[in-house]
């Protein structure tokens, strides 16, 4: 599990270590610089020097040969302490035998101090242009480009940059790896962040000039410690490339955390086996009983995709609650899964006397005239609060009185809202999140998933590629479906049906919510990986098997 920071907590925890005097920020900056080198040689080797071109071994210029000709890098220095690692990336190479030419944005007596010692070092080495002198190269005739401008510390827009950031996306969709140096093109790595990116919400500002873009794009970001929130939600994920983390010899971040911290956002990286793992003494009643209600005929398939999902995943038992006239419908389509006629709230609000019934689907094809009395029924407070999933209908139904639902929600409830659905409920939060950014910390998902639980007072899961979970309580997580979980044939009709019956499944099998919402969310882009291209939602439920074979269950 990675904890992803916020660029205060990161500062923070950097300021800490200096104070301990266990380390200097002129050494955090060194080993920055050179985990970014590391990173390059790792991502490309040829650029090493496999060949022997650059690639001293006693990290001398004279090592190439009389006819050999050095690699060529452009670093773009900013005016903290990104650029400060700038410069070290400058001398580092420079150190192997590469041509480097280094360029500035803003003035150099005004550089922090140690982003200022590592101006000066490099002034030893090489000259230092004006990064105007550049903005406007398209061909940039070098192997690599370095994007040392911002880092953690963009705060507002960038517009003189903008149509260098618009020629670094371009680079970026022309590059091709081989022959590097030939094209004229360069692989571009950022450090830290793309510059023009806000680091908490992955963000960018834009302004008024459309033409051009808001921040840099990268073939690879190198980030220090633990990467940072905005590296997995907003803009950034279209703009990092990948994201390569560097240890930069920092103690874990819990030794310096402060008590008055915001909660910590991790991302989900694996499932629980322990808790998916089945007890073999446990028979069906002891793996849960979970309850999806259908739509009316010819609604009932999002429901039947829930039903199988929270089958797969391990409930013992799955029962439809389906109306009359959509039974037959059914009937005709299931097997493992169980039927029962629910036309209406009275019908459910019997049905859930069941108390072996121990969670409950509702939302998916369910229609918005019926969705509302059903809701309350399901919600009933007569009844035991009872692990319930609120899904599509179930949350649109509720557009013109939200605060209706959330006074029926209790803390056992996981609500699945999309964009769409998520706007309806919280209008005021959406509006904020979709309003233009014009200064940093910018309002993110993060912040818009955490506010709507708490407000809801249950968990929410706002879904998307970035999917964010949030608990009333402040807990969060990110369930990324970018970098190397990229899941573009998840976005099919009824995938999220089957999202909504994972969680159903989990909980019945005892999860709680938020461990219910995160586990489902991952296994979901699990499943969509295994299957690969050409997925559609009844895939879904049927690579479960071999996920669980992977997680060696
Ligand atoms: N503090 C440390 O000890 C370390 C910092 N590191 C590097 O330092 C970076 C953070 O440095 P800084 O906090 O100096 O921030 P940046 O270098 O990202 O930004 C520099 C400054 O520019 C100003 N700024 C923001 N938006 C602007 C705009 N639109 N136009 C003009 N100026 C603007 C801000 O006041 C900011 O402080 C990290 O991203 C990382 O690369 C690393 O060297 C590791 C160690
Ligand atoms: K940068």
């Amino acid at each position: 599990m990675t904890e992803l920071l916020t660029a205060a907590q990161m500062r923070a925890i950097e300021q800490a270590a200096i104070d301990s005097g266990e380390v200097t920020g002129l050494e955090l900056m060194e080993r920055a610089g050179q985990g970014v080198v590391e990173a390059i040689f790792e991502e490309w080797p040829e650029l090493a020097g496999a060949s022997g071109r650059g690639a001293s071994p006693s990290g001398s210029p004279e090592y190439l040969d009389k006819e050999e000709v050095p690699f060529r890098a452009v670093v773009l220095c900013g005016p903290g302490n990104n650029g400060g690692d700038g410069f070290v990336v400058a001398r580092l190479l420079h150190e192997r035998g590469w041509a480097v030419e280094v360029f500035l944005y803003g003035e150099a007596e005004k550089l922090p101090p140690d982003a200022r010692v590592n101006y000066e070092r490099w002034t030893d080495l090489g000259e230092v242009n004006d990064v105007s002198v550049c903005a406007m190269n398209k061909g940039w005739s070098c192997d690599l480009l370095i994007d040392a401008l911002f880092g953690t510390g963009t705060t507002r827009a960038l517009p003189d940059l903008g149509e260098l950031f618009w020629n670094m996306e371009d680079m970026v969709d022309c590059f091709q790896v081989e022959p590097l140096h030939e094209i004229g093109r360069p692989a571009i790595v950022a450090i830290d962040f793309p510059s023009g990116v806000c680091a908490d919400s992955g963000r960018d500002f834009p302004h008024r000039d459309e033409h051009w873009r808001f921040s840099a794009s990268a073939h690879i970001t190198v980030c220090f410690h633990q990467p940072k929130l905005g590296h997995f939600i907003g803009d950034a994920v279209e703009k990092c490339g990948k994201v390569v983390n560097k240890d930069i010899g920092l103690r874990p971040s819990h030794e310096w955390r402060k008590s008055n911290w915001r909660q910590i956002c991790k991302l989900l990286q694996a499932a629980h086996q322990d808790w998916l793992r089945k007890l073999t003494d446990q028979n069906k009643f002891g793996n849960g009983h979970s309850v999806v209600l259908t739509g009316e005929r010819g609604h009932t398939g999002a429901a039947r995709l829930a039903a199988r999902g929270a089958l797969r995943v391990g409930a013992g038992l799955v029962t439809l609650c389906v109306p009359e006239d959509a039974c037959q419908e059914v009937a005709s389509q299931v097997t493992s899964i169980m039927m029962k006629t629910v036309d209406d709230a009275a019908d459910l609000s019997a049905a859930l006397e069941d108390k072996r019934i121990n969670a409950l689907c509702i939302g998916p094809a369910l229609g918005l005239d019926r969705a509302k009395p059903l809701v309350a029924a399901a919600l009933d407070a007569g009844q035991q609060a009872r692990p319930t999933v609120l899904d599509a209908d179930a949350l649109s139904a509720f557009a013109d009185e939200p605060n209706a639902l959330f006074a029926m929600l209790h803390e056992k409830c996981v609500l699945t809202p999309h964009g769409g659905e998520f706007a309806r409920l919280f209008p005021d939060i959406s509006e904020k999140l979709n309003a233009v950014p014009t200064k940093g910390p910018a309002y993110s998902k993060v912040d818009a998933t955490r506010e709507a639980a708490k407000r809801a007072g249950c968990v929410v899961l706002f879904k998307g590629a970035d999917t964010v979970i949030a608990a009333p309580d402040g807990r969060c997580s990110i369930n990324s479906a970018h970098y190397e979980r990229s899941a573009p044939w998840l976005a099919t009709a009824g995938s999220g049906d089957v999202l909504a019956g994972f969680i159903t499944g989990l909980l019945a099998r005892g999860f709680d919510p938020m461990g219910a919402a995160e586990t489902a969310a991952w296994l979901h882009v699990e499943c969509a990986l295994k299957f690969g291209p050409g997925l559609i939602a009844e895939d879904i439920p049927e690579q479960l098997p071999a996920v669980f074979r992977d997680l060696g269950l």
